[in-house]
Order: structure tokens, then C-alpha cells, then sequence
């Protein structure tokens, strides 16, 4: 359990602050005395979380809806965040994926991951990291990757690919930005069952990806765990509230992994082998459903 207040006074921005691990992350952070800033694409999705933390915690929440595909959109979201006052903390978590047969992607198909995933995540570490340069603030960025940067993945190639691309900035600017007090440090989830990542990960809901509740389709990915069961997102959160506290001051360029020793045995997709040519027209249909 960390300690009462480690985050007090201290303003993190989450990118998908409003929904899955991105809120469960602010309302650690503002248990622990943070200050926060959420965006996402969705203004009514964010007032909805904002709504909720200040419920709970009685927290300070600047809500800023933002396409992080955008990057003039995310450099005004840091003006408008900056405004307020300076932040200390960037939180890269959000992203978008769906599961695909590789050949099958389109230009499009791909850019549509690699847009928020890759380039957004890039344009929010830039925009952060300038102003606390320029300023001669510390800083931390936080970004939320992926087990696949150590396994790959199948299936969902073009978020592997942004992932690790992800890890490669997070270890190059802790070289880079650590002499100026940034520190940039990753953590990679295992299996979370969130609502975004079921719908991207097993659109036929409930074969792929395991629910909350042990059921039929769980099993599998039950038993796959060495620890028996999917993440629960407090556990993650408590993570990330350390990694960007003063707690983690000499930790650098770290990436841990969450997710029961999972990757160890698995990357999780291997199921996604045995489907065949009904199965993924299944998926092909269920998308958005
Ligand atoms: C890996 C494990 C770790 C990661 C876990 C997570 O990230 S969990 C977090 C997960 N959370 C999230 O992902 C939340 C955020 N997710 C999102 O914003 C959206 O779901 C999206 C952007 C991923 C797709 O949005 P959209 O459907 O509105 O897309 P659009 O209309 O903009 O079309 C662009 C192109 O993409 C194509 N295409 C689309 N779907 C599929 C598919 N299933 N199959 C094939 N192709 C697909 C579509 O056909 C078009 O190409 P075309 O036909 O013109 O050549
Ligand atoms: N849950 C899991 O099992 C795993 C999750 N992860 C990672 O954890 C993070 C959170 O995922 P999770 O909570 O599960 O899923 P969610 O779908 O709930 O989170 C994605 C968030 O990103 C936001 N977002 C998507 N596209 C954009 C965009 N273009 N601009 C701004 N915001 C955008 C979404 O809000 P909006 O739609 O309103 O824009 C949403 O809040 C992601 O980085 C994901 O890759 C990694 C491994 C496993």
C-alpha cells in the first residue's frame, strides 16, 4: 500500500483518462492527492470520469477532449493543460488495436492503429518534454505498452509494432532527457478485461480474450496464467502511481511487466492459430457490435 499523499500537489495528464486503465489510474492518483487532466476523443466520456473523481475524491479535474492523431489538436491540449498551471507527469496510455489477419490489413487499417498508438503517444511526449526542457522542470512520462515488446504478437502486428516502438522512446529518452530530471519509465499489461479491450481484442466476445467472470471462453486464458486469472485494473494502477512518484526517483527507462508471468509462458494470441476462415469472418462482422 503506498502512502497517504505521495501524489499531492502533483498534475498528471492521462491520454484515455475517461474509460479502462486510464481511469483506473486517475482515481488512484487522485486518492493519492493528484491533480489530473483526462482526454480522449470523447467530451462526454471524460465529463462522466471527471464527474466520478470528484464524487469520490473531491479531486481537481481539467478535462480536455483531444484526437492524439492531431498533433496541432495535442499541442493546443498542452497550451490549454499548461495554462492551469505546469504539469509533472505525462501518462501515454491511450491506444487502439483490434485484432486482424495480418495480410488482411489495409493502408488505412494500419494507420488506424499506428495513428493514436504510435504517433500519438510521440506527439504528447514531445509537447510534455519541450515545455519541462525549456522550463528546467522535471518531469516523468509514463507510457502504457504492452507484453507484446517482449513477446511480439500475432494478430495485432501494428500494435506490437507501436509498442515496442513505444519502448525503444522510453529507453532512448531516459538517456536523453534523464540529465534534466525527465525520467521516462513503461509499464506492460498482460491481460486487463477492460470494455475497450474486449471489444478489440475479441469482437465475437468471450472466445479470445477472458471476461471478469470465469466463464466458457475464460478458461482457456485462466489456465494459460501461471497465476490463474486475468489483471484487475486497481492492481495496475497502484503500479503506475509508483512508478511516477518520487517513490521510483531512480527508476529510468524501466518498462515493468503486469501480468501474472503470463508472457512468460504465452503471448496470448496463440489461440487465434486454430480459428479458421468462419471464425475470423465472425470477427470481420462483430466489429463495432
Ligand atoms: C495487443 C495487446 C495489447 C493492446 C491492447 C489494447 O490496445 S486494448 C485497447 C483497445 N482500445 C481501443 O482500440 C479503443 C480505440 N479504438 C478505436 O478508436 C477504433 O476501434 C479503431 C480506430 C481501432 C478502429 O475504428 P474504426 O472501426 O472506426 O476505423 P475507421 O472507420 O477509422 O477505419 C480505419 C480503417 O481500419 C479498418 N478497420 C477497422 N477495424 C478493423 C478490423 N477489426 N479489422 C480490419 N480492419 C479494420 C477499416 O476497415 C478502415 O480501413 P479501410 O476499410 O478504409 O481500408
Ligand atoms: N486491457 C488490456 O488487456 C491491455 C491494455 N493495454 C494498453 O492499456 C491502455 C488502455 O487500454 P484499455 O483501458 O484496456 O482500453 P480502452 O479502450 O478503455 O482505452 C483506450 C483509450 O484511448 C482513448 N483513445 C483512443 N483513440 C484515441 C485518440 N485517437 N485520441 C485520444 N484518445 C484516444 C479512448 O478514448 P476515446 O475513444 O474517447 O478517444 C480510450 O479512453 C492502452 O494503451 C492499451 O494498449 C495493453 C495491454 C493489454
Amino acid at each position: 500500500m503506498l502512502q497517504d499523499g505521495l501524489l499531492r500537489g502533483r498534475r498528471i495528464l492521462i491520454t484515455g483518462g475517461g474509460t479502462g486503465l486510464g481511469l483506473a489510474m486517475a482515481d488512484r492518483f487522485a486518492a493519492l492527492g493528484a491533480q489530473l487532466v483526462l482526454s480522449g476523443r470523447r467530451a462526454e466520456v471524460l465529463a462522466a470520469a471527471r464527474d466520478g473523481l470528484v464524487a469520490r475524491h473531491g479531486a481537481s479535474v481539467q478535462t480536455l477532449p483531444c484526437d492524439v492523431r492531431d498533433a496541432a489538436a495535442v499541442e493546443a491540449m498542452f497550451d490549454a493543460a499548461w495554462q492551469q498551471g505546469p504539469l509533472d507527469v505525462l501518462v501515454n496510455n491511450a491506444a487502439a488495436t483490434f485484432i486482424a489477419q495480418t495480410e488482411r490489413l489495409s493502408a488505412r487499417a494500419a494507420d488506424a492503429i499506428l495513428g493514436p498508438t504510435l504517433h500519438g503517444a510521440l506527439y504528447c511526449t514531445l509537447q510534455a518534454g519541450r515545455r519541462w526542457l525549456d522550463s528546467g522542470r522535471p518531469g516523468v512520462v509514463l507510457s502504457i505498452l504492452s507484453t507484446s515488446t517482449r513477446t511480439g504478437r500475432a494478430f495485432t502486428v501494428p500494435s506490437a509494432m507501436a509498442k515496442s516502438a513505444l519502448l525503444a522512446m522510453t529507453r532512448s529518452l531516459a538517456v536523453e532527457w534523464g540529465p534534466q530530471g525527465i525520467r521516462s519509465v513503461a509499464i506492460a499489461p498482460g491481460p486487463f478485461p477492460t470494455a475497450g479491450a474486449g471489444q478489440a481484442l475479441d469482437p465475437t466476445a468471450g472466445r479470445a480474450f477472458a471476461d471478469a467472470a470465469p466463464g466458457a471462453g475464460a478458461a482457456a486464458a485462466y489456465a494459460a496464467n501461471p497465476l490463474g486469472r486475468v489483471g484487475r485494473p486497481p492492481e495496475l494502477a497502484e503500479l503506475a502511481a509508483f512508478l511516477v512518484s518520487d517513490s521510483a526517483a531512480y527508476i529510468n527507462g524501466e518498462m515493468v511487466a503486469i501480468d501474472g508471468g503470463q508472457h512468460l509462458r504465452t503471448s496470448g494470441a496463440e489461440d487465434l492459430l486454430a480459428w479458421g476462415p468462419d471464425d475470423w469472418a465472425r470477427a470481420r462482422a462483430g466489429r463495432g457490435g
